[in-house]
């Protein structure tokens, strides 16, 4: 089947900046339209609208002349206005070669924003046509609020189309500029506008504001539009555009007469680039660019990708430049464990598996979700606390920290079965905690090791609910040793190190007396 070439302009430089709060710099918008160029490879991008700041016009000059050295000057436009010429100079003297002229698609806008007759506007678009004409710039042709113009005022919009069509333009673009349209809607009224002017490239500009901007996109190529404006993680006016991503998943997986040039390994780099750029977060669910879309959660799914692929669907992260992952967590299991495992090229015996699981589900319970760069850490915790049964335990505490008051700590901790409970206060929680803890030792006449290196570390990339390993060096008269804790808080884990540290210095004070013991006994033997 011959495929329907189908345009697409990318307008997150011009509608995109119109979220609330953006404004991109010059540098901003020369290395966003590169990427979306050369990279993405979009057919035409809007970058800016004529007249709105100087720092406006760098910009655009700045675009036009990377374009101009770079063979895509043609692919370059600018949103004008109906203002005798005014934006044509602008343009001109920015060195632009394409305009998107703005005007009236619904009569209910003509007679109550520009309070002007069809006919007064028809005439002046026609002058400022031509006038751009004059000055080698081409122009396409935007209708404001044309949905509505379809709804409420549908003889205005031919009556206007069948002026357009006789006039020297290269597009006319069909806005949704409020985003009220439904999808049959959208089939409906540019089939019927496809039917009436079969040789007029339509391009169509999607709302989201009921979240429907993808959806109306479909509909809107398989009605037969000739282009598709979006914008990169749907930003825009309002409730933004469709939303780059989305539409070019769709029309590649659902529409086998279309066909679209966009580099789908691309679309994650240019999304995060204009998050960064933007300041506007990407929310974590969004199809194809969020964090999480691509994370199997629940066990029974991970089970399944090993089970002859069972939850497979088309939108294979790699075609995006993104990895499936598997989320660690109470609902995770041991499917999912496995699956980070294998990624990092480790393997657990069956026990030490459970013991692994087990840990994620109970941290799993504390905090969302664990990442695959903290399970090395929860897989060193385990095996190490295995070394050793646990005689001193710290079964409570309290911690407070209070400003413009010393921090303190109350601690009950069992010592070879028997119960202790000291109150202390200290430079920070943690010191509080140390105080207490050698005042119980102290009454059981048992000197602790000095804590001589204290080492936080999170796993690389994590943000600010990871898990922290603290990692504590301890000195005795013999020895240096180190002992590590795990927990998603920071005192938490050096707590937990420290309980290690107590163990292993009992263990060794057993192991002690016990060789004392054998050596008195071994000189008692030699002395008989
Ligand atoms: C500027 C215009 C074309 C617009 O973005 C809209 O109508 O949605």
């Amino acid at each position: 089947m011959e495929r329907r070439k189908i345009e697409i302009m990318d307008t997150t430089l011009r509608d995109g900046e119109q979220t609330s709060g953006v404004s991109f710099s010059v540098s901003e918008k020369l290395t966003i339209v590169q990427l979306l160029l050369e990279k993405l490879r979009v057919d035409r991008v809007e970058v800016a609208s004529a007249r709105v700041s100087q720092g406006e016009f760098e910009a655009v000059k700045a675009i036009t002349n990377w374009a101009t050295d770079n063979g895509y000057l043609d692919r370059v436009e600018v949103l004008s206005f109906v203002d005798n010429g005014v934006s044509i100079t602008w343009m001109q003297q920015a060195g632009v070669n394409v305009q998107n002229l703005l005007t009236k698609g619904s009569l209910n806008h003509l007679t109550h924003q520009l309070r002007k007759t069809p006919e007064q506007h028809f005439k002046e678009i026609a002058s400022v046509i031509e006038q751009a004409a004059q000055q080698g710039i081409r122009t396409n042709v935007y209708l404001e609020d044309w949905s509505n113009g379809m709804r409420h005022s549908p003889d205005y919009v031919s009556e206007y189309l069948d002026f357009l069509i006789l006039q020297p333009i290269d597009r006319i673009m069909l806005p949704d500029t409020l985003g009220v349209l439904t999808p049959s809607e959208t089939f409906a009224y540019i089939s019927a506008l496809r039917k009436r002017y079969p040789e007029i490239h339509f391009d169509f500009h999607a709302h989201n504001d009921y979240d429907l901007g993808t959806a109306n996109v479909l509909e809107a190529v398989k009605a037969g539009v000739n282009g598709l404006h979006l914008t990169v993680n749907g930003m825009g006016e309002r409730a933004g555009n469709a939303p780059l991503a989305s539409a070019v998943a769709v029309i590649n997986d659902f529409l086998d007469d279309a066909e679209i040039g966009i580099q789908e390994s691309a679309i994650y780099t240019v999304s995060k680039l204009v998050e960064n750029f933007s300041g506007v977060r990407i929310p974590a669910n969004k199809p194809i660019v969020g964090d999480n879309v691509f994370t199997q959660t629940a066990g029974i799914h991970a089970d399944g990708d090993n089970k002859n692929n069972l939850y497979f669907n088309d939108l294979l992260p790699e075609r995006f430049g993104r990895k499936r992952k598997y989320a660690l967590g109470k609902t995770s299991g041991k499917a999912n464990i496995e699956k980070n495992l294998q990624e990092l090229g480790l393997k657990l015996n069956e026990e030490d598996l459970k013991k692994v699981t087990q840990r994620v589900i109970e941290l799993g319970d504390k905090k969302e979700t664990v990442t695959m760069d903290d399970l090395p850490y929860i897989i060193s915790d385990i095996l190490t606390s295995k070394a050793h049964d646990e005689k001193i335990f710290v079964e409570s505490y309290v911690l407070n920290h209070a400003k413009g008051l010393r921090p303190s700590a109350t601690i009950a901790i069992r010592i070879n079965g028997q119960l202790f409970e000291e109150h202390a206060q200290g430079d920070g929680q943690f010191d509080a905690f140390m105080n207490a803890l050698t005042m119980a030792y102290a009454k059981n006449n048992i000197q602790l090791p000095n804590l001589i290196d204290y080492n936080v570390r999170i796993a690389p990339g994590s943000s600010s609910d990871a898990l922290c390993e603290t990692t504590i060096t301890w000195k005795t008269s013999e020895r240096t040793f180190s002992t590590r804790g795990l927990d998603s808080d920071q005192t938490v884990s050096a707590i937990k190190a420290t309980q290690k540290m107590l163990n292993i210095v009992l263990n060794a004070n057993i192991r002690q007396e016990t060789s004392d013991m054998r050596y008195e006994v071994r000189n008692t033997r030699h002395e008989m």
